[in-house]
């Protein structure tokens, strides 16, 4: 069985007449990159914080390695390092002297919070920029230097809140880039908040949808559509060339048949079997020439359409 590092037993927050969280239930594995998405508003941070034991639920429990966030918020600091969306270094020091300066503050000799601090600088791929101030750094060098920040305390969960807001293309992708070497290379458990989920995708093992408080959908990309589709309806596209405009009128007579969509170009046939056979033999017996006959999975932006509906969308 996977080992959960991060639990959340049915916990809500009520501020005032306003529900940030609603009941949520969610298990997080050990060595697992786990995306919290949501549009705004949706109880991400909320959700966060009491993770960290920054803010208590309402009801519910949360645990960290098995440890009571409430209860025991020094333990779970131990082990939790925390990227809020926005780091806050000395500005007029230099990268590698802020990771010194953690490195001390949590009980390193000079000579030890150094050499961490070379080690983490080249794996966030910043030690060209090292004696630089942070004053000169983009928004995406001070990420990474917050990633290396986290990383000199040696934690086992990484949690980073909407950390690839306001960087560049390039950054963004650099930055994805590194957690998921984190992960794998370093068995850290990250949990990161996102309203894009067509970033945070590519790196994460599973998501989490989340809206208005409530988790709707959890699972990694392929479940979620599966989700998305019923349990056992496929879709196909479909192209013939010799459509004599019977085809919709014969096709929905097949009992197998669900629904069919014309888009302009082609048909969305939804079927109800596993297997395409009976439609592709359905073309053949009727004499249609087949020109496009393929399986469809809902893309990213319909998981986001779908879930988010009625949802504040972020940008
Ligand atoms: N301290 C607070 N007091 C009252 N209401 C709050 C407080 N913090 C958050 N909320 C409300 O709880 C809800 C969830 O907010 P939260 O910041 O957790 O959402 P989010 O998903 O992180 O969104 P965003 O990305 O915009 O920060 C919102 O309606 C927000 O207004």
């Amino acid at each position: 069985m996977e080992e959960k590092m991060i639990q959340l037993k049915n916990i809500t927050k009520q501020y005032k007449e306003n529900k940030a969280v609603n009941h949520l239930n969610l298990s997080i594995n050990k060595g697992e990159v786990f995306g919290l998405l949501g549009p705004n508003g949706a109880g991400k941070s909320t959700t966060i914080y009491m993770i960290l034991g920054l803010t208590e639920p309402t009801e519910g429990e949360v645990y960290v390695d098995g440890i009571h966030a409430t209860n025991k918020p020094i333990e779970v600091k131990q082990r939790v390092g925390f990227l809020p969306d926005n780091v806050g270094f000395y500005e007029d020091m230099t990268g590698i002297e802020n990771l010194i300066l953690t490195g001390k503050l949590n009980g390193l000799t000079n000579a030890e919070a150094e050499k961490r601090a070379m080690h983490w600088l080249e794996q966030v791929r910043m030690n060209h920029a090292s004696a630089k101030k942070v004053g000169e750094y983009s928004r995406g060098m001070k990420q990474r230097l917050g990633l290396a920040d986290i990383l000199m305390k040696n934690p086992e969960v990484v949690i980073m809140d909407e950390p690839t807001l306001g960087i560049d293309p390039k950054g963004i992708h650099e930055l994805l880039d590194l957690i998921k070497n984190l992960s794998e290379e370093h068995g850290l458990t990250i949990l990161l908040s996102s309203h894009q989920l067509h970033q945070v995708q590519q790196i994460c093992d599973r998501v989490g949808i989340f809206v208005k408080g409530e988790l709707l959908a959890y699972g990694d990309i392929e479940e979620l559509q599966r989700k998305l589709l019923d349990e056992t309806s496929i879709l196909y596209k479909v192209i013939v060339k010799n459509d004599n405009h019977q085809l919709v009128e014969r096709l929905s007579m097949e009992s197998y048949v669900d629904s069919i969509d014309w888009d302009g170009e082609a048909y969305h046939v939804k079927v109800n079997r596993e297997d395409g056979g009976e439609l592709a033999r359905f073309f053949v017996s009727n004499q249609y020439d087949l020109l496009t006959l393929q399986r469809l999975s809902y893309g990213l932006d319909d998981i986001y359409q779908r879930y988010f509906q009625g949802g504040e969308m972020g940008d």
